[in-house]
């Protein structure tokens, strides 16, 4: 993995955004339109409001989450409710939302109508993810139901998962659609994370799904 580390969190969500913003630019230039797929969870909200006043033509990007919980946008816990909120405002609003949440019981019920939607926005031009400290990405969670499916090279553009440490059941992108992006950023502050990132490495990818997209991403890290 590449490592970057910044001398505060602020740096960090400014030089990031930066970043992502001139990939984004380049990418429609030459392609005339680019795919950010993007995590929920606590870390991400700074860079969505930086991003959300870029000058860029995001009229031409399409926003995917990398994962989602299955709860409806009413709730506290929806990754989509905290898009909307903090990056598909100012001039993000032109952006196109791909959606990865349906009114269904369960994410199985919807699974195949959001795969279809996704399918033509991939592959995915800049991923930003997340991750917890117990080294989960998207929801490909240590010990989830569907784990071994997920990271295998023929999985399935999306899989429900289920883990103890999930909460509600998920919906997640498979790790070759991750794998596939041109561009991976990883955003993680904290002593905590940095210790489980820099486990990762020499850890089996069951133990440590992230390690599934370590090769190729740069770790963006600030105290
Ligand atoms: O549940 C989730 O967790 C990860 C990490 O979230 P954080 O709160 O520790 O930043 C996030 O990347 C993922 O998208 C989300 O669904």
């Amino acid at each position: 993995m590449n490592f970057k580390s910044y001398p505060d969190r602020e740096f960090l969500m400014m030089g990031l955004a930066d970043r992502i913003a001139s990939q984004l630019r380049e990418t429609i230039q030459t392609q005339g339109h680019a795919t950010f797929s993007v995590p929920g969870g606590t870390t991400p909200g700074p860079i969505f409001d930086i991003l959300s006043g870029v000058d860029l033509d995001w009229g031409s990007v399409a926003v995917l989450l990398n994962d989602e919980r299955w709860v409806p946008e009413s709730s506290e816990r929806s990754n989509t409710r905290l898009i909307r909120e903090r990056l598909l405002t100012g001039r993000a609003a032109k952006a196109t939302l791909v959606p990865l949440y349906a009114e269904a019981p369960r994410p199985e019920d919807k699974m195949a109508e959001l795969a279809e939607g996704i399918a033509p926005h991939l592959p995915i031009s800049v991923l930003l993810l997340g991750m917890g400290a117990d080294m989960h990405t998207a929801s490909l969670f240590p010990g989830a139901d569907r784990l071994a499916e997920a990271l295998s090279d023929d999985a399935p553009i999306l899989l429900p998962m289920r883990a103890e440490a999930a909460g509600e059941p998920r919906i997640t992108l498979s790790a070759p659609v991750l794998r596939d992006a041109m561009h991976t950023h990883i955003l993680i502050t904290g002593a905590e994370k940095r210790k489980a990132i820099e486990a990762a490495e020499t850890l089996p990818v069951e133990q440590a799904p992230v390690r599934a997209v370590l090769k190729d991403a740069t770790v963006h890290w600030a105290e």
